[in-house]
């Protein structure tokens, strides 16, 4: 299993560009289900997650050809409408492709993803969701299994806000027989982009980025191409990295327009930086403040970047306050980062910050993969070396992160396994 290494030293500095969005890509390529025609998607980030799903639309039978910025997508044949455990155990974001297989094949059968590391994430929203839509659905042998021979256009008020729950209706709903109307619908970026790829095969679709979205069915969509958006987590990722180590970074090719509430907390926290409408500069500061925020749907303060903001705010002078709302089991960062010398408190969904501390190196263990952000970026500052293990679960979701970072002058090298090359690794860094 390979590591990263890292050891603490100077601010960051220099330019880095963000990749595409990993959660726009995803059901983006999902959605090319719905169609025979051609379709093209760039800006794709070549992240695990974006081959899991590539190789589950190529074992539905749809043929993919991948370039460096994206794939070419003909989705002519579909000879399956099976998306099996080994591929979805791997990536929840599977789920994704049910709407789309019911509303083409009128038949779908998903494994069941499983509770993850974050919490017990269920999809009974997407499940009632599609029985109102007309979906016979049965739980068998650890397989979602419905059918449909056309879905009907329905009112989902869904009890809470979910993304994935969100697209997956809003797919399935644009080859439905009439009107959908989606209310307490999620607002994230993500979703509108996904609208925006369906608009552009075809579908009619109303208010993507509000809480009401209206779908008119169509009889079916045609091919398209399709740039995705910036990843706004990735780009809060190095908003963070350059914050800890008071460093001088220009993070270009993004929207700061989808990050609202995260530079906000930033900015009160007396992070100086330039916000412009396609990149953000982050200027060496004199010191943090601590601030308070709680996570919420879009556009509130987003989940994502919770482990990444508490990270930084271990360097923040006094107690930040952190409510995790979405998931009920994410602080898993939280004792690791205390094993590197941070002071945190948990208190049910709440987490005290204590700054500023001083960070030393250490072994630590990536839980899930915001976690593992937040513990390179305390890895950055941290005196002598850290060991991160498990960072197949950074591998999901970003895209050459220690290529990125070692570019911004970070000390951080992949290592596979063995604890010599480990030694070896800590020597040639220390001598950079
Ligand atoms: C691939 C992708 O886009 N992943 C994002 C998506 O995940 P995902 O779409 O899985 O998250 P949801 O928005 O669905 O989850 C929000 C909350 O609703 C609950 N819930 C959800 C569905 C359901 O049927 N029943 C139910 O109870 C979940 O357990 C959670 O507590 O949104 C999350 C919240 O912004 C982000 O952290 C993830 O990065
Ligand atoms: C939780 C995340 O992803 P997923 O929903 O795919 O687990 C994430 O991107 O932070």
């Amino acid at each position: 299993m390979d590591k990263l290494v890292l050891i603490g030293n100077g601010p960051l500095e220099g330019e880095v560009r963000i990749s595409g969005a990993k959660n726009a890509s995803l059901p983006c390529l999902a959605a090319s289900i719905l169609t025979a025609g051609a379709v093209s998607l760039t800006n794709l980030p070549w992240v695990r997650d974006i081959y899991t799903m590539c190789d589950l639309i190529r074992e539905l039978g749809l043929e993919i050809n991948d370039n460096e910025d994206g794939v070419a997508i003909k989705g002519a044949k579909i000879n399956s409408h099976i998306a099996p455990y080994q591929l979805v155990k791997t990536m929840r974001a599977s789920i994704l492709v049910l709407g789309p297989l019911l509303a083409r094949l009128g038949r779908a059968q998903v494994s069941l993803p499983g509770g993850c590391a974050i919490g017990a994430r269920p999809v009974d929203l997407h499940l009632k969701a599609l029985e109102k839509m007309g979906a016979k659905i049965k739980l068998e042998h650890g397989y979602i299994d419905a059918q449909a021979e056309r879905l009907k256009g329905a009112h989902i008020d869904f009890e809470k806000v979910t993304v994935t729950g969100t697209e997956n209706m809003m797919m399935a709903a644009t080859l439905a027989e009439g009107t959908t109307i989606l209310d307490n619908a999620a607002q994230e970026p993500e979703v509108v982009d996904l609208a925006n790829m369906l608009i552009a095969m075809g579908a009619d679709i109303q208010g993507a980025g509000t809480s009401r979205i209206v779908i008119e069915g169509v009889d079916s969509l045609h091919g398209c191409d399709h740039r995705i958006i910036p990843d706004r987590i990735e780009t809060g990722t190095y908003v963070c990295a350059a914050a800890i180590t008071r460093g001088r970074v220009s993070i270009t090719n993004t929207a700061p327009q989808y990050l609202g509430a995260f530079l906000d907390a930033m900015q009160r926290a007396g992070l100086p930086m330039d916000i412009h409408e396609d990149r953000i500069e982050v200027y060496p500061h004199e010191g943090l403040r601590s601030v308070n925020v709680a996570t919420e749907p879009h556009p509130g303060f987003p989940t994502d970047m919770q482990a990444q903001f508490i990270a930084t705010m271990t360097q923040a002078e006094g107690t930040s306050i952190v409510t995790e709302n979405i998931f009920e089991n994410r602080f898993n960062h939280v004792p690791e980062l205390k094993r590197m010398g941070a002071d945190i408190v948990i208190d049910g969904n709440r987490a005290l910050t204590i700054g500023p501390a001083s960070l030393s190196g250490a072994q630590v263990m990536a839980t899930d993969l915001r976690a593992s952000a937040s513990l390179v970026i305390a890895g950055l500052i941290a005196a002598e070396e850290t060991t991160i293990d498990r960072i197949y679960h950074l591998d999901r979701g970003y895209y050459d992160l220690e290529g990125k970072l070692r570019n911004l002058g970070a000390k951080i090298r992949r290592v596979k396994n063995g604890t010599d090359q480990i030694q070896q690794v800590v020597q040639e860094l220390s001598n950079i």
